[in-house]
């Protein structure tokens, strides 16, 4: 798709989209020849994207190697920021119109947005009985969980990559685990179950895996390894140098004893392992070696509006003007389902010429 500029920074901007397709594009709206006459969000290749994830920010309180790069991303300005009401009546039409039926926030990290609370609760109005989750580093949310639990969110998972502080310290760039850790606190003493830590495997954290798996068994915590995509700002990510989850399975196997109970929703990125037998599990997110692409219900909408139909698919299309020009919600749930079935079959990793996509994760909103 060629860029098409909507008053959308491109390449240069906040989080630098690299095609931006709109209502007032002179090249019109992405292409929908050959859709089915349905309400869902389908694509080329037979797959329904069910699974929203929203990102509300591209600020975050860390700076984690894989991800950000140390100066943070360039800020989005404010007025491009879609805003609590605009990110709800998005989630309203996904519910309602397009048979979205799990929201997650994320960013960037959700908690640096003040209004976090009022996006979830007003999202929660709009699509009532929808699962309003957030994925977070979790750094003060033992201040905010109490409003955030009571406007509506139903489950919390957390970014954690080691127990150790020094190495915390190293990966992310800010020496923030005693705050990390009071989240988690937090969000049990919150009873909010099952509470999820998000691990992201690499050379650098392979030696405290089985480490870190023990501490949340011991601390009542899902575990998952997530495989290391290519999506960080510095694109330091070598193929040759990433962990496959088989490297990680045969380490963890020398302190714990692992069955695979076989996967039961091919469409989550997580493939579940008892631990010594159960209950307790661990879970790796394996999508570079063992790629769910095939099977994805994903769509997202990007912080400054868009949808963003995969993770590595440059090409958007601009909601945020639709919103602001007084379209109503079947125009808008007609341009998201022809954004989504322009979705690529998969990330593309493994094909010849692969160029990771122009957003790095936080940007994206993982
Ligand atoms: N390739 C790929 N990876 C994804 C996708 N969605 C999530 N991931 C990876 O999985 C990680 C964990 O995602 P979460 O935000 O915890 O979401 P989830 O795994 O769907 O969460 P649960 O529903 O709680 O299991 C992300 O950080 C990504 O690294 C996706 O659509 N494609
Ligand atoms: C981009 S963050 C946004 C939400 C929040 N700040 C957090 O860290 O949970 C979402 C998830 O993406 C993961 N992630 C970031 N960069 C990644 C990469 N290059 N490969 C795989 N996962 C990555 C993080 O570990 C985190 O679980
Ligand atoms: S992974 Fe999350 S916490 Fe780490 S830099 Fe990216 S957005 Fe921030
Ligand atoms: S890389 Fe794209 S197609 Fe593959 S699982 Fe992620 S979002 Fe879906």
């Amino acid at each position: 798709m060629t860029a098409v500029n909507l008053g959308l920074p491109l390449r240069s901007g906040a989080a630098g989209a690299a095609g931006v397709a709109g209502p007032d594009s002179p090249y019109g709206p992405p292409d929908t020849a050959g859709r089915p006459e349905t309400a869902e969000l389908v694509d080329r290749f037979g797959r329904v994207a069910r699974d929203l994830r929203v990102s509300v920010t591209e600020k975050c309180s860390l700076r984690c190697t894989y991800c950000m790069p140390a100066e943070g991303l360039p800020a989005i300005p404010r007025e491009n920021l879609l805003s609590a009401a605009e990110i709800a009546r998005l989630v309203g039409i996904g519910a309602r119109d397009l048979g979205v039926r799990e929201v997650r926030f994320t960013g960037g990290e959700p908690l640096m947005r003040a209004d976090l609370a009022e996006i979830i609760g007003r999202s929660a109005d709009a699509a009532p009985g929808v699962d309003l989750s957030i994925t977070t580093n979790g750094i003060g949310l033992d201040h905010r969980i109490g409003e955030l639990v009571q406007a509506g969110l139903t489950r919390v998972n957390v970014s954690l990559d080691t127990i150790d502080r020094e190495h915390f310290a190293a990966l992310t760039r800010r020496d923030r685990l005693p705050a990390v850790l009071a989240g988690i606190r937090a969000a049990h003493e919150a009873g909010l179950s099952p509470l999820k830590i998000n691990a992201v495997l690499m050379r650098d954290t392979l030696a405290g895996a089985a480490d870190l798996l023990g501490w949340a068994i011991d601390n009542d915590c899902r575990l998952r390894f997530i495989e290391q995509m290519p999506l960080d700002a510095d694109h330091a990510w070598a193929r040759d140098n990433m962990v496959p989850a088989a490297e990680l399975l045969s380490v963890l196997g020398t302190r714990f004893e692992l069955t695979d109970p076989g996967r039961d929703d091919p469409s989550a990125p997580a493939e579940e392992w008892l631990v010594n037998g159960g209950p307790a599990t661990v879970g790796i997110i394996a999508s570079v070696t063992r790629s769910f692409c095939s099977a994805c219900d994903r769509t997202r909408i990007t912080a400054e509006g868009t949808v963003r139909s995969c993770l590595f698919g440059d090409d958007e299309t601009d909601l945020r003007h639709l919103l602001r020009t007084g379209a109503d919600d079947a125009e808008i749930a007609r341009w998201w389902r022809a954004a989504m079935w322009g979705k690529q079959a998969g990330h593309g990793i493994d094909a010849a010429g692969f160029v990771p996509p122009v957003r790095s994760m936080g940007a994206i909103g993982g």
